[in-house]
């Protein structure tokens, strides 16, 4: 049964039983309008509560049904307008999550109580749409509208004690929330009831209230870019000032309706169940996540305490497994706890906001120099910066003082795993795990298998992402992994755009109005041009290991973009010297000012070269570094090294400031039509061959000759990995 009832006194509990998160299906609303009506009904019921099974009250709508035929039988709005109407008092006891679709259930009933442990909130803006039961009208008259919008559109999930402070809920109990509903319920018979009806309520306010939602709009768009659901969110609340409730319900579902009709839902969605499935690895010897245990990680140690480390630390503390932290030396080791304490601070402070007590919470960092202390940690995750010599000896030290069933985890952007592994005593132990910067806030984690990986140590690093609340994909060991590889075709046009007559704020412009969160340029300058450089000079592609007479624009045959080799021979490594392709306000600024230098410097380079001025417009820009993006990503699945597009899709999103509301670039691909980005890259192709990134790749290829099939079809397209390793 999709809900089912008892009766305990004369108070008629309803339970909503849809497991795993009690989504409202079309036969939940179904269930749900039928156990009303006999509550209802019956006259030895006095007040009805309602609440979710396995401690879940509900997580919204059924994602699933969106775009199915389903979603239009028996709506949540009218079972909403069906409570609310009751003349029976109706109490939401609230456990775990009342979300979406599920709050706006509770804000149907006259009262609200929720178990401290729960969360609400309306995180429908997060997937492409609005709270469209009635939710964008019903919340400001209970919140007002300052807070309102600022719940709808974060869509950010609000812990229980907050929820009280803001008046979403009635009452927080520390013991049973469906007790306490009880109670309360029979408390409030025969008590009036229209007060606790939301939508009779009037919107009093003291604000100017155009001009606040005006203001909200502009902050908005600026920052949303491109997002479509957040900016119908604010008009749907500007329709529960200006409008009578039963019409801003109506603007409400045309909202609803022309987002729908932007693509934007679809994306998100699709975005949302390939998160999910991500966790759900698979591995080429056909081994499951399922069918593999991970072990229990009760302590940890984390190498290095620079930037990543310092994150990787507070990540492990706010999941409760206590860590030893080591330095390599007095200073650094002083530096790093100083840094990782604040940070801890912090964290302990937003605890106790939201009622718990941080010791319940975060657990200990230790400090030390000493190796030695490692001998009982089940897991290590060393997180010095790149070098492999370096890693390499921090490895040989730790298989001899780890004890023999430790994992061992390199926190590397691209090195190679195998290579790794090999100087330890148990490769089969040793796994890539590449955190994203700050670790404590970034959402992704890559995990990077090795050759010789087993699948216990897979499971268990995957299960660990999982308990550090990431995002984890599981990807095969390549140089540069699945990210950062498909960043370099990107890069690369990008530099060549320049090149042509571009200039960094026109590239990053159209890449930011396409919807990234910053431009190639931007993103190079923040993460420090110094970096590529080094790597560049230590594969001999520029410096004094580059063969005399090689031209300037050329390496091994194919055309080479020297630019950014250029900018670090002037000193210029991006934020950190305050140069690079922009200037800022002082070394480690954030506010980038184009730089006439740069422009300077562009221009004598192009006449040095001779090369011919043709600078893109933004679609040309656009289809050129998104292109170029997706077709390595093509690659990547022809190599193995990702299982599926979903799981490049997920990294995207999560690690590189993709737009979620595009998908991701191998939903993007798909979107604009195989068949087109194969034909644009081709023709690219054909009049560059010396750019061998923009040769279409074969799987594309075949995609394309069979029309472009949907996304899930892909996998049955790209047959037996071949490791090219
Ligand atoms: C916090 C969570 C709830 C739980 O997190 P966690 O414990 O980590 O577990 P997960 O792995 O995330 O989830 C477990 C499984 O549950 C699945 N799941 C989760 N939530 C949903 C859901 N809401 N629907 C379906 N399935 C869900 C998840 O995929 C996992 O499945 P599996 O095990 O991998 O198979 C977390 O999951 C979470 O945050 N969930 C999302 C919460 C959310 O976003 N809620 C809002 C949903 S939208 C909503 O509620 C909207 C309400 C208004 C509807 C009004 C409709 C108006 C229609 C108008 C007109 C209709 C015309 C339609 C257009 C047309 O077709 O023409």
């Amino acid at each position: 049964m999709a809900a089912t009832r008892r009766l305990v006194n004369t108070v008629a509990v309803i339970t909503i039983n849809h497991p795993p998160v009690n989504a409202l299906s079309s036969s939940v609303r179904h269930a749900l309008v039928e156990e009303f009506g006999k509550a209802s009904k019956d006259p030895t019921v006095e007040a009805i509560v309602l609440n979710g099974s396995n401690g879940k009250f509900s997580a919204g709508a059924d994602i699933r049904e969106f775009g199915t035929s389903a979603i239009k039988t028996v709506s949540l709005e009218d079972i909403n307008g069906t409570i609310e109407a009751s003349q029976k008092p109706v109490v939401a006891a609230i456990e775990g999550i009342a979300l979406g679709g599920g709050l706006e259930l509770a804000l149907a009933c006259h009262y609200r109580v929720a178990d401290i442990q729960s969360r609400v909130g309306l995180p429908e803006v997060l997937i492409g749409i609005l709270p469209a039961a009635g939710g964008t009208q019903r919340l400001p008259r209970l919140i007002g509208i300052p807070a309102a919008l600022d719940v709808i559109v974060r869509g950010r999930h609000i812990p229980a004690t907050e929820a009280l402070n803001l008046g979403i809920v009635d009452e927080v109990v520390q013991g049973s929330a469906v007790d306490a509903a009880i109670q309360l319920a029979q408390k409030v018979i025969g008590l009036p009831l229209n007060k606790r009806r939301l939508s009779t309520l009037r919107i009093s306010s003291n604000l100017n209230m155009e001009d606040f939602l005006d203001t909200t709009v502009e902050k908005t768009k600026k920052q949303f870019r491109g997002a479509q659901a957040p900016m119908a969110c604010i008009e749907a609340v500007r329709a529960s000032v200006l409008l009578p409730y039963h019409r801003g319900v109506e603007k409400e579902r045309q909202l609803f309706l022309s987002l729908w009709a932007t693509g934007q839902p679809q994306a998100q969605q699709y975005a949302f169940f390939s998160e999910r499935e991500a966790a759900k690895w698979s591995h080429p010897s056909g081994a499951r996540w399922y069918s593999e245990e991970p072990k229990l990680v009760r302590t940890a140690a984390v190498i290095g305490l620079g930037t990543m480390g310092r994150g990787i630390v507070i990540s492990l503390s706010k999941a409760n497994i206590p860590v030893i932290a080591i330095e390599q030396d007095a200073y650094q080791l002083e530096m790093g706890k100083k840094a990782v304490n604040s940070l801890l601070e912090r964290e302990a402070e937003k605890l106790k906001q939201q009622g718990f007590s941080p010791g319940s919470k975060l657990a200990s960092v230790h400090f030390t120099l000493a190796f030695g202390e490692l001998q009982d940690v089940d897991l290590v995750i060393e997180a010095v910066y790149e070098n492999m010599e370096l890693k390499k000896e921090i490895f040989r030290k730790l298989s001899s003082v780890c004890k023999s069933n430790a994992f061992l985890c390199t926190n590397t952007s691209g090195l190679n795993i195998d290579e790794i592994a090999s100087v330890t005593d148990r490769p089969n132990q040793v796994i890539g795990t590449h955190f994203f910067s700050p670790a404590n806030i970034m959402k992704l984690l890559e995990v990077v298998r090795g050759q010789q990986t087993s699948l216990t140590t897979i499971a268990t690093a995957m299960n660990l992402g999982k308990i550090l609340g990431k995002v984890t994909v599981l990807v095969g060991n390549c140089p540069l992994f699945v990210g950062n590889r498909m960043l370099g075709p990107y890069l690369e046009q990008a530099s060549y755009l320049l090149e042509e007559g571009c200039y960094p704020e026109t590239v990053d412009r159209a890449m930011e109005e396409f919807g990234f969160a910053m431009g190639p340029f931007r993103m190079m300058d923040l993460a420090g041009l110094d970096v590529g450089w080094r790597s560049r000079t230590e594969k001999g592609l520029t410096g004094a290991n580059v063969p005399q007479g090689t031209p300037a624009r050329k390496r091994l045959g194919n055309r080479y973009s020297p630019l950014a080799d250029l900018l670090c021979e002037s000193g210029r490594f991006g934020q950190k010297t305050g140069k690079g392709w922009y200037q800022y306000e002082k070394p480690g600024g954030r506010t980038a000012r184009p730089d006439p230098w740069v422009k300077d410097f562009l221009q004598k380079y192009r006449k040095t070269h001779q090369i011919k001025q043709q600078p893109s417009n933004q679609e040309q820009i656009v289809e050129r570094c998104v292109y170029a993006l997706a077709n390595e990503g093509f690659r990547i699945l022809e190599d193995g090294i990702a299982s599926c597009p979903e799981d490049i899709d997920v990294i995207y999103n999560n690690g590189y400031g993709w737009p979620k509301y595009r998908g991701g670039p191998m939903y993007y691909a798909s979107f604009v039509g195989l068949p087109k980005v194969f034909n644009t890259l081709e023709k690219y192709y054909k009049a560059n061959a010396d750019v061998p990134s923009m040769k279409p790749a074969f799987l594309l290829k075949k995609l394309a000759a069979v029309g472009g099939p949907p996304i899930k079809e892909w996998r049955l397209q790209v047959g037996k990995p071949v490791n090219k390793l």
